[in-house]
């Protein structure tokens, strides 16, 4: 029988539903969830990728700020807006998209973020949260994929998942947010010998390397759960992901498509993050969080 379809634009319809819901809730009381979005330069991918994603803050509820530069903007300048934004009470998330110009260091920009504004998840406390098990925005793609894999309603506890890639993005964070879920779990690479040795004993596999045709049939476990990260192009230019979905469907008990799988929840999360960031700031009476973590002590704790 082939593998069930994990759908993740239904999953994310869902899960946008539950954060409208908790939008209305704050913007009753008068905190409406905000967003900034920033964008610089013309990759046509990203002005699609940020257009979706301020049509779907409309669609939650929540406040959101576009801001569109042309590519030769200084980092300096960007850096600047940075920090005007951590410090509007109206914006509960900043998101600089990604990939930015050649002459504008990512790595500086992220950093540059409030953490208790970082709902990419992608800065190095962030990371550090993840880590350390506290509690934090978790990057928004593993995230998604996490949510995926918990919708097949499978127990992760004692499980063997494969991650293929390291990224920083997401083969890393996936492999801790596995692992945070009870998975023994490996990580594979480009420098993996022989990767159907791994993947043939996984319960679980995530392929996110951007190379089609990565994982295919005969390196799938029977009844193995197998999310594709990957977006790549075939040699129709037809949009496939990083798994040969035909056959690997006939093995796999679920799959995810590609499209419909893990990019639409990559948006859905970053959603969840904000509502989460607006919820903190409500519940606490931060007032410019520009070095907050969301980790500071309470009173009284020394
Ligand atoms: N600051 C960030 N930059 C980037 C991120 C990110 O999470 N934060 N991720 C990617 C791009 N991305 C969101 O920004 C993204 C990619 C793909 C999709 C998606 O829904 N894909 C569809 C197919 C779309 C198509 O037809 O081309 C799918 O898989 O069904 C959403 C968001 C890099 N930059």
């Amino acid at each position: 029988m082939p593998a069930q379809l994990i759908d993740g634009v239904l999953l994310s319809q869902q899960l946008r539903g539950e954060i409208a819901e908790r939008a209305a809730r704050l913007t009753a009381a008068g905190k409406q969830p905000g967003l900034a979005v920033i964008l610089v330069g013309e990759d046509p991918a990203s002005h699609v990728y940020v257009r979706n994603k301020v049509k779907a803050c409309g669609d939650v509820g929540f406040h959101s700020v576009l801001e569109k530069y042309e590519a030769d903007l200084s980092e300096a300048a960007l850096l600047e807006r940075i920090a005007a934004l951590n410090c509007d009470p109206a914006i509960h998330g900043i998101l600089v998209q990604m990939p930015l110009p050649k002459h504008i260091d990512p790595s500086k920009v992220i950093e540059a973020i409030a953490t208790s504004k970082d709902v990419d998840g992608y800065s190095v406390l962030s990371a550090g949260e993840l880590v350390a098990n506290l509690p934090g925005f978790r990057p928004c793609t593993p995230y998604g994929c996490m949510k995926l894999i918990e919708s097949t309603g499978v127990d992760l506890r004692g499980k063997h998942a494969v991650v293929i890639g390291r990224s920083n993005t997401v083969g890393k964070p996936m492999a801790l947010l596995l692992l945070q879920a009870n998975a023994t779990v490996t990580i594979c690479h480009s420098a993996t010998p022989d990767l159907g040795l791994y993947t043939r004993q996984a319960d679980v596999v995530v392929a996110a390397v951007g190379r089609r045709n990565t994982l295919k049939a005969d390196m799938v476990k029977p009844g193995a759960i197998v999310i594709d990260v990957g977006m790549n192009r075939d040699d129709a230019g037809k949009l496939c992901g990083d798994v040969d979905f035909a056959g690997v469907r006939e093995v796999a008990s679920h799959i995810t498509p590609v499209p419909g799988g893990v990019g639409p929840m990559t948006i859905t999360m970053l959603l969840m993050n904000t509502v989460e960031s607006a919820e903190r700031v409500h519940s606490s009476s931060q007032e410019c969080p520009s070095q907050a973590t969301g980790m500071e002590p309470k009173p009284g704790v020394a």
